[in-house]
């Protein structure tokens, strides 16, 4: 439902704008300039959504931080500018370029400021001017970030695009630091589960008997909490607190390239830990070796140890994945539903997991079983999403995966009926499913003239007309090809 206006005392965008740069000047004041910029200033106001005041940051990391650490003192002075603000939501979201502010740059951006918006630099060049005023933006802390409870080996569902990675992450959590195993490299795309594997790896560590003390967090926060601690001179402190763990875990490696300087400190804790018999955990989206913008000794060291690569998810573990996730959440979900989005939503698991989830909630929401027409209604847009253009490789394939027959008799000369038909059966498809011409599908098909692809659309459509069960056939490689 959209929210409201705030009533009462509304605000005008213009007043609005001018509170807001109230509230950030108070904060800034009261945190200290360095503290300041590390956490603050890349907080912009979105608007006011109802008795909420809406900030957006570029990180999810930034989020969290400003959210636990200043979340309170955000609402408080927003109740002051204005009382119908009761809360403060801090959520990731487009950056507008922050404005200029007493003391800082003015609208030509330097090369600091400019990739400071983007949220993607060090912000180190200010360091030695205002190191010694920050407060507590703690460099020691401890390193448990909280890991997210569904994310065990329990509930990692296991098949042939993830086993090596799976096999490799039991391996550490059960016998950490083995030779050969250490560092973990574990890699893979968008959203196929290494950060879940992450987390198992450090809830079994945590879980057993010896007591070890696991360090997770994301690059992200590594180069955050390195600042902080350059910023206010307290380095020894923080290298000291990561060199004291006996299981260091960093996720999204890839968040380090071009920031050289913590790059270098990572190295240096890398290798401190490693010839300290400590085991090394790290997830990045490529392997080492194409981790370009990453020093190459790192990356050398990085791939010294065990490399293992989660790839893109198979139809069959689609499958298994939904229906372990539909029997956790306690619902029905049939299997005809089940199969319809493995065979659609082939992006990543999340997608998957996403997709389900709405359906779920559907359901219990309406008190409504879990149907096929129904889930193409709810996941309307989702599915629009995943819609693509079909290939004619791509119909050709699955047509003699689905007939048995060898991919090349696809453009062989071989007329024998076993073959022939499912040839016929893939024209006719290529003919529905792509824009491309009947010469240009005899052509795909081992040089064969336009006229004997129309006969065989024409011949396929005959004997769909004649035989139920064979046109049920062809419906249904059309429905598989059109996801
Ligand atoms: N094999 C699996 N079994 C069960 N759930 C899985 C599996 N793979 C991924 N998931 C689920 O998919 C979602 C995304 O996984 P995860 O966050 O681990 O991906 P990622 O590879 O770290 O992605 P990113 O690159 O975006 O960080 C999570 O909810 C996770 O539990």
């Amino acid at each position: 439902m959209e929210k409201q206006a705030v009533s009462g005392p509304a605000l005008s965008a213009a007043t609005m704008g001018e509170a807001w740069a109230r509230i950030r000047g108070r904060l800034r004041e009261e945190v200290g300039e360095v503290e300041y910029r590390t956490w603050l200033r890349q907080m912009t106001l979105a608007g006011i959504e109802g008795d909420e005041a809406v900030v957006v940051l570029p990180t999810r990391f930034l989020c969290d931080w400003v959210r636990s650490h200043y979340g309170d003192r955000l609402r408080a002075l927003w109740q002051q500018e204005n009382a119908a603000v009761r809360r403060v939501e801090v959520r990731v979201g487009p950056q507008r370029p922050a404005p200029a502010e007493d003391g800082e740059e003015a609208a030509a951006p330097t090369r600091e400021t400019a990739t400071r918006r983007k949220g993607l630099a060090e912000p180190l060049a200010d360091r030695s001017s205002t190191a010694g005023t920050a407060r507590s933006a703690d460099p020691r802390g401890d390193w448990s970030a909280p890991l997210d409870p569904r994310f065990t080996f329990d509930t990692f569902v296991v098949g042939k695009p993830n086993e090596f990675a799976h096999a490799c992450a039991r391996r550490v959590a059960e016998r950490p630091a083995t030779p050969g195993f250490n560092p973990l490299f574990l890699y893979g795309g968008v959203g196929l589960g290494k950060t879940h594997l992450m987390h198992a790896i450090a809830w079994a560590i945590r879980g057993g008997e010896n007591g070890r003390n696991v360090a997770y967090m994301s690059a992200e926060k590594f180069m955050y909490r390195f600042i902080a601690a350059l910023r206010s001179q307290s380095t020894m402190e923080f290298k000291e607190s990561l060199r004291s763990v006996d299981v260091l875990m960093v996720d999204d490696l890839q968040f380090l390239i071009g920031k050289d300087n913590t790059q270098e400190e990572f190295f240096h804790t890398f290798n401190a830990l490693v010839d300290a018999g400590k085991q090394i955990v790290v997830s990045a989206d490529k392997s080492p070796s194409d981790l370009n913008g990453l020093e190459d000794r790192l990356r050398t060291r990085l791939g010294c140890g065990m490399v293992a690569d989660i790839h893109a998810t198979t139809y069959e573990l689609r499958l298994s994945i939904l229906q372990a996730k539909a029997a956790a959440a306690g619902v029905d979900v049939p299997n005809g539903v089940i199969e319809f989005l493995a065979h659609k939503i082939t992006s990543n698991v999340r997608e998957l997991e996403g997709a389900l989830n709405r359906l779920i909630a559907h359901a219990n929401l309406f008190g409504r079983a879990v149907t096929l027409d129904g889930a193409q209604e709810v996941l309307h847009d989702i599915l629009r999403a995943h819609d693509r253009r079909v290939t004619i490789e791509e119909i050709q394939r699955k047509v003699a995966e689905h007939y048995n027959i060898r991919l090349t008799d696809m453009s062989s000369a071989r007329r024998a009926r076993a073959v022939a038909r499912p040839r016929q059966v893939a024209m006719y498809l290529a003919k529905q499913l792509t824009s491309r011409s009947l010469p240009e599908i005899g052509r795909r098909f081992g040089n064969r003239d336009h006229t004997t692809v129309m006969h065989a659309v024409s011949r396929i459509a005959e004997l769909m007309q004649a035989d139920a069960a064979f046109a049920e056939d062809v419906e249904l490689l059309r429905r598989m090809l059109e996801t």
